[in-house]
């Protein structure tokens, strides 16, 4: 692993996703520094979406590489990107909504890169496993809620639940869609020092709409728009760019 490699867990160079033509990304070059919170913000219709989507391999870039680890993943498909400890979180589909709000995070923690688990496993490795769930409950709060049916959790605390399904494939790089969309204010709090956490020992890239969380949670920031990166760098450094205030206020936001 050349140096380069070492410090940043993705590189991304020459990026492109073209759809019937047109470019959602667009050649576009990025390194994400690793153990760091890396967001991704920009316009409607920038190309953030579509970014993670060709890190994550649900779409395969039309030119371009992507580097995780220092091994290239450009040809890789999505369940070996997962496997590799690339996982996306915020998907509430991802939920069991019968099942107890414990049930769910213990079935989470039975999938490959979860606890090793199996059914004829001694009684100490099933100890384990609910040792985990009340860890995994307990880091977001939801310790009162374990006995619960997931489904009926009020929407804030299906996303707390989901952080904590994510958390038990124990992730290397995390990445968040929009963590705080649709939370109301004291959720979204209780998420951002979720975040805040969660990323003292491992990497995170989140799309986020809201600049505050941003300002307050990332360390460094990459602004998008039309498919190609703006500008780069700290918060006061990309607020403060002329180019990023023209986008946004020429924008649709
Ligand atoms: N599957 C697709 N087929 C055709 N066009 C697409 C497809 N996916 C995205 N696009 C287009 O690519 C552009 C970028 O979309 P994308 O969803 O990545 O933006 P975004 O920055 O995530 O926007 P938002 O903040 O609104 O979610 C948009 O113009 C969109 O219409």
């Amino acid at each position: 692993m050349t140096r380069a490699a070492a410090d940043n867990i993705v590189e991304v160079r020459g990026l492109t996703k073209r759809f019937h033509g047109f470019a959602a990304v667009s050649n576009v070059d990025l390194d994400v520094r690793r153990r760091s919170v890396h967001a991704l913000i920009g316009p409607n219709g920038a190309g953030k979406t579509t970014f993670f989507n060709l890190i994550t391999k649900v779409h395969q870039p039309s030119e371009g590489s992507i580097r995780f680890n220092g091994d290239d993943i450009t040809n890789e498909d999505p369940a070996h990107v997962a496997r590799r400890g690339m996982v996306r979180s915020f998907q509430i589909s991802a939920i069991f909504p019968r099942m107890t709000v414990a049930e769910n995070v213990r079935i989470a923690l039975q999938r490959p890169k979860g606890i090793s688990f199996h059914f004829w496993r001694s009684d100490s490795s099933l100890s384990v496993l609910d040792d985990r769930v009340d860890e995994l409950l307990a880091a977001v709060g939801l310790e009162q809620m374990r006995d619960k049916t997931a489904g009926g959790l009020p929407y804030g605390r299906k996303r707390a639940l989901e952080f904590a399904t994510t958390l038990a494939l124990d992730p290397e790089l995390l990445l968040l869609d929009e963590p705080t969309s649709g939370l109301g204010t004291e959720d979204v709090e209780r998420i951002a020092a979720l975040i805040r956490s969660v990323s003292a020992n491992r990497t995170i890239i989140m799309v986020e709409h809201n600049l505050s969380i941003v300002a307050r949670l990332a360390d460094r920031i990459t602004v998008l728009a039309r498919g190609k990166i703006l500008a780069e760098g700290t918060y006061s450094e990309v607020s403060t760019d002329p180019r990023v205030i023209e986008a946004y206020i020429g924008g649709d936001e």
